[in-house]
Protein backbone atom coordinates (compact mmCIF):
# COMPACT_ATOMS: atom_id res chain seq x y z
CA UNK A 1 0.00 0.00 0.00
CA UNK A 2 1.27 3.79 -0.61
CA UNK A 3 -0.28 5.99 1.25
CA UNK A 4 0.41 9.94 0.14
CA UNK A 5 -0.98 12.11 3.36
CA UNK A 6 -1.54 15.63 3.43
CA UNK A 7 1.22 16.68 0.76
CA UNK A 8 1.17 20.13 0.19
CA UNK A 9 4.38 21.34 -2.34
CA UNK A 10 4.72 24.88 -2.60
CA UNK A 11 7.54 26.79 -5.33
CA UNK A 12 8.90 29.83 -5.65
CA UNK A 13 11.00 31.20 -7.58
CA UNK A 14 12.16 35.47 -7.94
CA UNK A 15 9.39 36.57 -9.67
CA UNK A 16 6.39 34.15 -8.12
CA UNK A 17 5.27 31.54 -6.00
CA UNK A 18 2.59 28.88 -6.64
CA UNK A 19 0.76 26.09 -4.24
CA UNK A 20 1.13 23.17 -7.29
CA UNK A 21 -0.20 20.50 -4.22
CA UNK A 22 -2.49 21.83 -1.45
CA UNK A 23 -3.09 18.46 1.30
CA UNK A 24 -3.18 16.06 -1.61
CA UNK A 25 -4.29 12.67 -0.10
CA UNK A 26 -4.28 9.07 -1.80
CA UNK A 27 -4.32 5.21 -0.72
CA UNK A 28 -2.85 3.14 -3.40
CA UNK A 29 -3.59 -0.84 -3.23
CA UNK A 30 -0.69 -2.88 -4.07
CA UNK A 31 -1.71 -4.75 -7.59
CA UNK A 32 -3.70 -2.25 -8.42
CA UNK A 33 -3.56 0.43 -11.42
CA UNK A 34 -4.58 3.68 -10.33
CA UNK A 35 -4.81 6.36 -12.84
CA UNK A 36 -4.13 10.26 -12.45
CA UNK A 37 -5.54 12.95 -15.05
CA UNK A 38 -5.28 16.40 -14.50
CA UNK A 39 -4.53 19.88 -16.92
CA UNK A 40 -1.25 20.68 -18.18
CA UNK A 41 0.51 22.34 -14.91
CA UNK A 42 -1.74 20.68 -12.18
CA UNK A 43 1.25 18.95 -10.74
CA UNK A 44 1.13 15.41 -11.88
CA UNK A 45 4.60 15.08 -12.35
CA UNK A 46 5.46 16.85 -9.16
CA UNK A 47 3.15 14.27 -7.38
CA UNK A 48 5.44 11.26 -9.30
CA UNK A 49 8.31 12.85 -8.02
CA UNK A 50 7.06 13.24 -4.68
CA UNK A 51 5.97 9.69 -4.42
CA UNK A 52 9.20 8.46 -5.76
CA UNK A 53 10.93 10.12 -3.12
CA UNK A 54 12.57 12.21 -5.58
CA UNK A 55 11.09 15.82 -4.38
CA UNK A 56 10.57 16.21 -0.38
CA UNK A 57 6.98 17.93 0.59
CA UNK A 58 7.21 21.00 2.21
CA UNK A 59 4.22 19.12 4.74
CA UNK A 60 2.62 15.70 4.54
CA UNK A 61 3.87 12.03 4.22
CA UNK A 62 4.40 9.30 1.66
CA UNK A 63 4.16 5.81 3.30
CA UNK A 64 5.47 2.84 1.19
CA UNK A 65 4.09 0.10 2.85
CA UNK A 66 4.95 0.98 6.37
CA UNK A 67 8.06 2.61 5.88
CA UNK A 68 7.36 6.79 5.56
CA UNK A 69 10.35 7.67 2.89
CA UNK A 70 11.06 10.78 3.93
CA UNK A 71 12.13 9.65 7.07
CA UNK A 72 14.87 7.73 5.80
CA UNK A 73 18.77 8.83 5.38
CA UNK A 74 19.57 9.83 1.79
CA UNK A 75 20.75 6.86 1.04
CA UNK A 76 18.27 4.53 2.21
CA UNK A 77 15.88 6.31 -0.13
CA UNK A 78 18.01 6.08 -2.72
CA UNK A 79 18.16 2.39 -2.51
CA UNK A 80 13.97 1.67 -2.29
CA UNK A 81 13.85 3.80 -5.05
CA UNK A 82 16.32 1.76 -7.12
CA UNK A 83 15.07 -1.71 -5.89
CA UNK A 84 11.34 -1.39 -5.48
CA UNK A 85 9.92 1.51 -8.08
CA UNK A 86 10.26 1.65 -11.29
CA UNK A 87 9.89 4.65 -13.70
CA UNK A 88 8.70 4.88 -17.76
CA UNK A 89 8.88 8.23 -18.91
CA UNK A 90 6.72 9.72 -22.20
CA UNK A 91 10.24 10.78 -23.65
CA UNK A 92 11.66 7.02 -23.36
CA UNK A 93 14.76 8.73 -21.69
CA UNK A 94 16.62 5.64 -23.28
CA UNK A 95 20.95 6.36 -22.99
CA UNK A 96 21.93 7.05 -27.12
CA UNK A 97 24.94 5.55 -27.07
CA UNK A 98 23.77 2.00 -25.41
CA UNK A 99 21.91 -1.22 -27.26
CA UNK A 100 18.52 -1.84 -26.11
CA UNK A 101 19.85 -4.56 -24.35
CA UNK A 102 22.50 -2.78 -22.32
CA UNK A 103 19.80 0.19 -21.83
CA UNK A 104 17.96 -2.18 -20.03
CA UNK A 105 20.68 -3.80 -17.61
CA UNK A 106 22.04 -0.57 -16.80
CA UNK A 107 19.72 0.41 -13.63
CA UNK A 108 21.39 -2.58 -11.81
CA UNK A 109 24.49 -3.04 -13.68
CA UNK A 110 27.08 -3.06 -10.81
CA UNK A 111 24.62 -5.62 -8.50
CA UNK A 112 24.81 -9.02 -10.30
CA UNK A 113 26.90 -10.88 -12.81
CA UNK A 114 26.50 -9.84 -16.19
CA UNK A 115 25.28 -13.06 -17.77
CA UNK A 116 22.75 -13.17 -15.12
CA UNK A 117 21.11 -9.28 -16.17
CA UNK A 118 21.50 -10.58 -19.63
CA UNK A 119 19.42 -14.03 -19.28
CA UNK A 120 16.62 -11.35 -17.02
CA UNK A 121 16.73 -8.99 -19.71
CA UNK A 122 16.20 -11.03 -22.54
CA UNK A 123 12.92 -12.43 -20.98
CA UNK A 124 11.75 -9.19 -20.46
CA UNK A 125 12.51 -8.12 -23.60
CA UNK A 126 10.58 -10.49 -24.60
CA UNK A 127 7.58 -10.26 -22.24
CA UNK A 128 7.21 -6.72 -23.55
CA UNK A 129 7.44 -7.78 -27.57
CA UNK A 130 10.69 -7.38 -28.30
CA UNK A 131 12.12 -9.19 -30.54
CA UNK A 132 15.85 -10.49 -30.44
CA UNK A 133 16.76 -9.10 -34.08
CA UNK A 134 16.73 -5.59 -32.31
CA UNK A 135 18.37 -6.19 -28.70
CA UNK A 136 21.73 -4.69 -30.54
CA UNK A 137 20.15 -1.86 -31.89
CA UNK A 138 20.80 1.34 -30.81
CA UNK A 139 17.91 3.59 -29.01
CA UNK A 140 17.45 5.71 -32.85
CA UNK A 141 17.08 2.20 -34.77
CA UNK A 142 14.03 2.00 -33.35
CA UNK A 143 10.14 3.37 -33.64
CA UNK A 144 8.81 5.21 -30.78
CA UNK A 145 6.70 1.95 -29.34
CA UNK A 146 9.79 0.01 -29.50
CA UNK A 147 11.56 2.54 -27.57
CA UNK A 148 8.54 2.89 -24.54
CA UNK A 149 8.53 -0.81 -24.26
CA UNK A 150 12.67 -0.78 -23.88
CA UNK A 151 12.14 1.46 -21.61
CA UNK A 152 9.64 -0.56 -19.72
CA UNK A 153 11.29 -3.37 -19.60
CA UNK A 154 14.16 -1.16 -18.10
CA UNK A 155 11.66 -0.36 -15.88
CA UNK A 156 11.18 -3.83 -14.65
CA UNK A 157 14.87 -4.90 -14.52
CA UNK A 158 14.93 -4.37 -10.68
CA UNK A 159 11.32 -6.45 -10.21
CA UNK A 160 10.26 -3.03 -8.82
CA UNK A 161 6.80 -3.47 -6.48
CA UNK A 162 6.00 -0.44 -8.14
CA UNK A 163 5.60 0.71 -11.71
CA UNK A 164 5.54 4.83 -12.08
CA UNK A 165 4.73 5.76 -15.72
CA UNK A 166 4.56 10.00 -16.57
CA UNK A 167 2.42 9.68 -20.01
CA UNK A 168 3.22 6.27 -21.01
CA UNK A 169 1.67 6.39 -24.64
CA UNK A 170 1.91 10.56 -25.04
CA UNK A 171 4.47 10.27 -28.28
CA UNK A 172 3.12 6.98 -29.59
CA UNK A 173 0.60 6.61 -32.39
CA UNK A 174 -3.16 4.47 -32.01
CA UNK A 175 -1.39 1.33 -32.70
CA UNK A 176 1.34 1.75 -30.20
CA UNK A 177 -0.62 3.24 -27.88
CA UNK A 178 -2.95 -0.16 -27.47
CA UNK A 179 -0.08 -2.10 -27.41
CA UNK A 180 1.57 -0.22 -24.24
CA UNK A 181 -2.28 -0.43 -22.90
CA UNK A 182 -2.27 -4.26 -23.43
CA UNK A 183 1.29 -4.35 -21.85
CA UNK A 184 0.28 -2.31 -18.67
CA UNK A 185 -2.63 -4.56 -18.33
CA UNK A 186 -0.54 -7.34 -18.14
CA UNK A 187 1.68 -5.82 -15.62
CA UNK A 188 -1.39 -5.50 -13.34
CA UNK A 189 -2.23 -9.23 -13.69
CA UNK A 190 0.97 -10.11 -12.86
CA UNK A 191 0.75 -7.77 -9.02
CA UNK A 192 2.54 -5.09 -10.39
CA UNK A 193 1.19 -1.88 -8.05
CA UNK A 194 1.20 1.09 -11.14
CA UNK A 195 0.68 4.88 -11.00
CA UNK A 196 -0.32 6.08 -14.50
CA UNK A 197 -0.15 9.82 -15.17
CA UNK A 198 -1.86 10.27 -18.91
CA UNK A 199 -3.76 12.99 -20.73
CA UNK A 200 -5.52 10.15 -22.40
CA UNK A 201 -8.69 9.34 -20.85
CA UNK A 202 -8.92 5.85 -22.99
CA UNK A 203 -5.39 5.28 -21.43
CA UNK A 204 -6.65 6.34 -17.78
CA UNK A 205 -10.29 4.14 -18.02
CA UNK A 206 -8.18 1.06 -17.54
CA UNK A 207 -7.18 2.22 -13.91
CA UNK A 208 -8.83 0.52 -11.30
CA UNK A 209 -9.06 4.21 -9.80
CA UNK A 210 -9.08 7.27 -11.34
CA UNK A 211 -8.33 10.60 -10.21
CA UNK A 212 -8.22 14.01 -11.41
CA UNK A 213 -5.53 16.76 -10.07
CA UNK A 214 -6.85 20.05 -10.17
CA UNK A 215 -6.27 23.47 -8.29
CA UNK A 216 -3.56 21.87 -5.86
CA UNK A 217 -6.38 19.01 -5.14
CA UNK A 218 -7.15 15.74 -5.86
CA UNK A 219 -10.53 14.07 -6.29
CA UNK A 220 -11.53 10.89 -7.82
CA UNK A 221 -13.30 10.26 -10.92
CA UNK A 222 -15.83 8.27 -11.74
CA UNK A 223 -14.93 5.69 -14.75
CA UNK A 224 -17.35 6.69 -17.45
CA UNK A 225 -16.52 4.57 -20.52
N1 LIG B 1 11.27 23.21 -10.02
C1 LIG B 1 10.22 24.03 -10.24
N2 LIG B 1 10.31 25.34 -9.93
C2 LIG B 1 9.27 26.18 -10.10
N3 LIG B 1 8.07 25.78 -10.59
C3 LIG B 1 7.93 24.48 -10.93
C4 LIG B 1 8.99 23.54 -10.77
N4 LIG B 1 8.56 22.32 -11.18
C5 LIG B 1 7.27 22.50 -11.59
N5 LIG B 1 6.90 23.78 -11.44
C6 LIG B 1 5.58 24.34 -11.73
O1 LIG B 1 4.64 23.59 -11.01
C7 LIG B 1 3.46 23.40 -11.78
C8 LIG B 1 3.16 21.91 -11.91
O2 LIG B 1 4.14 21.32 -12.75
P1 LIG B 1 4.06 19.77 -13.14
O3 LIG B 1 5.19 19.48 -14.07
O4 LIG B 1 3.98 18.95 -11.90
O5 LIG B 1 2.66 19.71 -13.90
P2 LIG B 1 2.01 18.56 -14.79
O6 LIG B 1 0.60 18.43 -14.34
O7 LIG B 1 2.86 17.34 -14.74
O8 LIG B 1 2.08 19.22 -16.23
P3 LIG B 1 2.12 18.55 -17.70
O9 LIG B 1 0.83 17.78 -17.85
O10 LIG B 1 2.21 19.72 -18.62
O11 LIG B 1 3.33 17.66 -17.76
C9 LIG B 1 3.67 24.10 -13.10
O12 LIG B 1 3.10 25.38 -13.03
C10 LIG B 1 5.19 24.21 -13.19
O13 LIG B 1 5.58 25.35 -13.92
Amino acid sequence: MIKVENVSKKFTTKTSSSEVLNSVNLHISNGSWTSIVGPSGSGKSTLLNIISGLLKPDSGEIYFNDTNIYQLKEQERSDLRRKRIGFVFQDFKLLPYYSVIDNVILPIIHEHKKEELYKQAKKLLKTVGISESIHNRLPKELSGGEKQRVAIARALIANPDLLICDEPTGNLDSKNRDQIINLLNSLREQGKTMIVVTHDMGVAVHGDEIYELVNGKINQTEVVI
